[in-house]
């Protein structure tokens, strides 16, 4: 009899558990507004279809192929929606947006001495951003820039020396870019390069393991509530320091570390000031005789330089000579425009920046190769304001996650045209003003608005300076034309396989 009324007793519960979770998952799926999105319907239920598709490392493109089957606004998780109308970009992400950003941000905080620190890149809360970017806007500033020139010389000049020894040979371009963004980063921000080109080596395992840390903030990420049990947990962070295997994924102490015992040379009363002033130097801003930042907040900030600055550089610069080697008439075109500006001697060496605007089919060609491939290549996520807003027609509730890709946004066949997949520098040069507001209000390789990308003429100086001056005496073609890059989307769209060969010119 007891046994009977126990096992009846045992149904009851599990019944009771299994209809619970149903109502929980019908709550879920039958969200205002959201349930009037179309999506994979695994999405609309669970967070794991976005973990799943995150962690196969091509995000971009399952985004791209969403769209294209669903339309402008989908349902890609519980409470996430992506867009990729156009139209809502100022909306979402424009100057004056009540929409911040996401937990998913949350991932990129950096673990200082005093505990976890946001940087200007992962803070969320809008006016702390701004507290945070105030101080050091002017050293991101077009003249503060200029003076960090000859820094960025010294790096292209050991890459030219570099390249001279492998002219006939085949060498990583790919890999060779990348040293060359941290070399260039590393000596903008704290007057010491870190010497990955001289090395000629990933110097103590520094971008494997900002890598190993990407993996995890983007699969992570897509459930931000799990890293608390994590990484984000000081206990299982230590535990796993022990694993080395996991360990990497808990890299970002590597860069805060160096950017540290930068902050300790400044503070050391040897240290031997440098003429030019560097980032570092520019964020240690004084008043009344008192440093206004903590250390704590000039960490964040330079370690922010390495973290966003790095990579981005690197991948693009990747996809400037990928698509030059791919499309021999771009690739001709601009050879042509650099040699007549070198013979009108309108080139100095190295090519300053100013000199590097003017060459206009250079400009052209950057800028299709980071609408080729934005080197972001995760929903930029952010969370919809108090009291809800009306999205593309749509009401969509406080707290829902919406975002887009630029991915998404660069592939745009409606803003861009039918050739909107190809790689043709050309259209940035042909477009009517109104056709260019268009490409560039949908041009989000650098973000947009409010959080636009503090570093981009960091970048842009890097590459203008870099790109022309390299292939004045040299140039690249693909080693083997019939094997394709590979992408691996983890925050960052990294390329590997970008294999040339190296040619003298002239
Ligand atoms: C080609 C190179 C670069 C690309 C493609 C790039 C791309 C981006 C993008 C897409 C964002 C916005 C992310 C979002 O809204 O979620 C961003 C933000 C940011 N980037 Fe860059 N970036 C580049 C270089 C740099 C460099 C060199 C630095 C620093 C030296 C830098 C520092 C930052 C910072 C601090 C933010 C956050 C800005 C804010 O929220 O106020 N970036 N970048």
């Amino acid at each position: 009899m007891l046994d009977l009324v126990g096992s009846v007793g045992g149904y009851s519960i599990l019944l009771l558990l299994a209809v619970s979770q149903l109502l929980y998952y019908i709550t879920i799926r039958y969200r205002p507004g959201l349930r009037k999105l179309p999506g994979p319907f695994l999405a609309s239920v669970s967070d794991l279809d976005r973990l799943w598709s995150c962690a196969k490392g091509l995000q971009m493109n399952y985004h791209l192929r969403l769209h294209d089957h669903y339309g402008p606004l989908v349902r890609i998780g519980p409470k996430h929606v992506s867009f990729s109308d156009a139209t809502l970009i100022p909306l979402v992400y424009g100057i004056s947006t009540k929409f911040w950003k996401s937990d998913f941000y949350k991932m990129f905080d950096i673990k200082a001495p005093t505990g976890w620190a946001p940087t200007t890149f992962s803070v969320r809360d809008e006016d702390r951003h701004k507290a945070m970017k105030r101080p050091v806007a002017s050293a991101f500033s077009m003249s503060s820039l200029k003076e960090l020139e000859p820094m960025n010389d010294d790096c292209s000049a050991i890459f030219s020396r570099k390249l001279e020894g492998f002219v006939g040979q085949e060498i990583d371009l790919g890999q060779w870019v990348h040293w060359y963004a941290f070399d260039v980063i590393s000596s903008i921000t704290f007057s010491n390069r870190i010497g990955f080109m001289e090395q000629e080596t990933d110097v103590n395992n520094i971008i494997a393991a900002i890598e190993g840390r990407l993996v995890y903030n983007s699969i992570v990420g897509q459930a931000p509530y799990l890293h608390k049990y994590l990484f984000g947990n000081s206990i299982v962070a230590w535990l796993a320091s022990f694993i080395p295997a996991i360990a990497t994924l808990n890299s970002s102490r590597y860069i805060v570390a160096f950017a540290a015992k930068q902050l300790q040379r400044y503070q050391s009363k040897n240290f031997n000031a440098v003429d030019l002033r560097d980032m570092l130097d520019r964020f240690r801003v004084f008043k009344d005789g008192k440093q206004v930042m903590s250390d704590s907040e000039l960490l964040s900030h330079a370690s922010s330089n390495i973290f966003a600055g790095a990579d981005t550089t690197a991948a693009s610069l990747r996809a400037v000579f990928y698509y030059l080697c791919r499309n021999s008439q771009a690739h001709q075109k601009l050879l042509a425009e650099i040699d007549e500006a070198d013979r009108k001697g309108e080139l100095s060496d190295p090519v300053t920046f100013t000199e590097a605007q003017d060459l206009k089919y250079f400009q052209a060609v950057v800028k299709e190769a980071l609408r080729m491939h934005p080197a972001v290549g995760l929903l930029m996520e952010r969370v919809v304001p108090e009291g809800g807003a009306d999205v593309g027609g749509v009401w969509l509730s406080e707290g829902t996650i919406i975002g887009m890709n630029s991915w998404v946004a660069a592939r745009d066949r409606a803003v861009y045209g039918e050739d909107a997949y190809e790689f043709r520098p050309e259209r940035w040069l042909e477009a009517d003003e109104i056709q260019l507001k268009l490409m560039d209000r949908n041009f989000l390789a650098f973000g947009a608005g409010a959080r636009t990308c503090l570093g981009k003429n960091i970048s842009l100086l890097e590459m203008s300076k870099l790109v022309p001056q390299l292939l004045r005496r040299f140039d690249f073609e693909l080693a083997d034309p019939s094997k394709e890059w590979t992408l691996h989307d983890y925050w960052f769209v990294k390329q590997t396989g970008l294999i040339c060969k190296v040619k003298r010119r002239g």
